[in-house]
């Protein structure tokens, strides 16, 4: 394994993932740290972690068990991969995690770059933005557990972090590799050595991505991972073998949503106008009276692709959390998809669509999936995966893929182009 790398959310690291694969490299996602060595021919490995909206200490001790294990894989490079949107709080955790991971690595200059183009995620003056607005207007400001009122990546993380943050402006990164490397080194030099980077396309992105090449530790959204493998390609590391994914055409079809956000509920809404859809009810969740048996019942008695969201509107999502506290209503909805995803597998499912980072992870433990394997994209920064021999799956973070997201993906797991 050449490149270890770190995601902090299930959907987040098969963005990743997808984007290395894209990039030549044979890459696996592991739910959480394998207890067992890699495959010999994997090349990129992430490690997908639920430690976004852990409290920062026990995301810390998930993401250092990571490395060692990355590192006893024999990586040469290391990269901690968060949200495009910087999803965190001021308590952490992406500042604290990269902390702990470049003490660990003993890396004095650490790039942090959010920013992924195809998903209108660009970064210039150290602010960040989704397509044209500013983060702190773009509905992210909403999110139920890491709302992001402050578009100002160099303060955000300086909240976050015990050292001093530095910049690398667009002006350097428009100068080429060469001038990102000596920004680098001015920065760390003068004692800020958590530098956020602008860019705003993927050949900024590649530029980064060849000054970062002798960096031990990278951090980013997945458009950091674009660059790397040039790298080792360069160095005549890589393979270039194709892995061989198929999709899977026997069994059925279930897609699952517990995504607030502003493109999943226009997914939705395109959703319910052709095909089947079951709003869960949060209340009833939380007191009991909806079953997960029972969703999965009615998805299973549906013709054509069932979808079952709890999706709401800001408003909506702000009177529950009201009324039973926000982590009490997230661990019920997310316990509450788990069991979902597995009474739909045991009901005959093979090809299970999920949206959300959070719902995501509870249907990935839930169903106690291991090892990964990437397969093609669906749409930007969503690949169709293969979590064993009868189920395929897809992971969507919440404001990606296009407005007819969960057919594409039924049709991409299905094999079909
Ligand atoms: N109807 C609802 N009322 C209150 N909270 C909800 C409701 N539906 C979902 N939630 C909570 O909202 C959160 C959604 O997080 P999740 O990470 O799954 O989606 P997302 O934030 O859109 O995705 P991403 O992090 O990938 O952008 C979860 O904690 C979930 O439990
Ligand atoms: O970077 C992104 O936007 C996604 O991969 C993600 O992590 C959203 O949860």
């Amino acid at each position: 394994m050449l490149l270890g790398c770190i995601g902090d959310d299930f959907t987040g690291s098969s963005d990743l993932a997808n984007t290395l694969a894209k990039q030549g490299m044979r890459t696996v996602q592991y739910t959480g740290v394998p207890d067992a060595p890699a495959a010999p021919d994997v090349e990129a490995g992430v490690v997908a972690l639920k430690s976004r909206s852990i409290p920062a200490a026990e995301a810390i001790a998930l993401s250092l068990k990571a490395l060692d294990w990355l590192k006893a894989q024999g990586c040469r490079q290391f990269l901690f991969k968060y949200c495009s949107t910087f999803d965190s709080t001021d308590e952490g955790n992406i500042g604290p995690v990269a902390e702990a991971l470049a003490a660990a690595l003993g890396e004095d200059a650490v790039i942090f770059c959010p920013v992924f183009p195809a998903t209108g995620r660009t970064l210039v003056h150290g602010h960040l933005f989704v397509a044209d607005r500013l983060l702190s207007e773009s509905g992210m400001q909403h999110h139920p557990l890491t709302p992001m009122t402050d578009p100002d990546i160099r303060r955000v993380l300086a909240r976050q972090v015990k050292g001093s943050v530095g910049h690398v402006s667009y002006a350097e990164v428009a100068k080429g590799a060469a001038a990102v490397e000596a920004a680098l080194q001015r920065e760390s030099g003068a004692g800020r050595g958590l530098i956020v980077v602008d860019a705003l396309s993927d050949a900024d992105l590649m530029t980064i991505g060849e000054a970062a090449a002798s960096r031990k530790l990278v951090t980013g959204g997945s458009g950091i991972a674009m660059g790397l493998p040039a790298n080792f390609r360069k160095a005549g590391l890589i393979s270039g073998a194709s892995s061989g994914w198929q999709g899977q055409g026997e069994g059925r079809t279930a897609a699952v949503c517990g995504s607030c956000s502003v493109m999943t509920q226009k997914q939705v809404a395109a959703h319910r106008q052709t095909s089947p859809a079951f709003e869960i009810d949060a209340d009833k969740v939380i007191s009991g009276e909806l079953t997960a048996q029972a969703v999965a019942d009615w998805c299973l008695a549906q013709q054509g692709l069932p979808l079952a969201y709890s999706s709401a509107d800001p408003a909506r999502v702000r009177a529950v959390q009201e009324r039973h506290g926000k982590e009490k209503a997230a661990a019920a909805l997310e316990s509450f998809f788990a069991d979902l995803a597995r009474c739909l597998v045991a009901g005959g499912v093979t090809r299970l669509i999920s949206a959300g980072g959070e719902t995501s992870g509870a249907v990935v433990e839930g169903l106690k999936l291991g090892t990964l394997e990437i397969g093609p994209e669906i749409d930007p920064g969503v690949p169709a995966m293969r979590a064993g021999p009868g189920l395929v799956i897809a992971l969507k973070s919440g404001n990606f893929g296009a407005e007819d997201f969960f057919a594409k993906a039924a049709r991409r797991l299905e094999g079909q182009a």
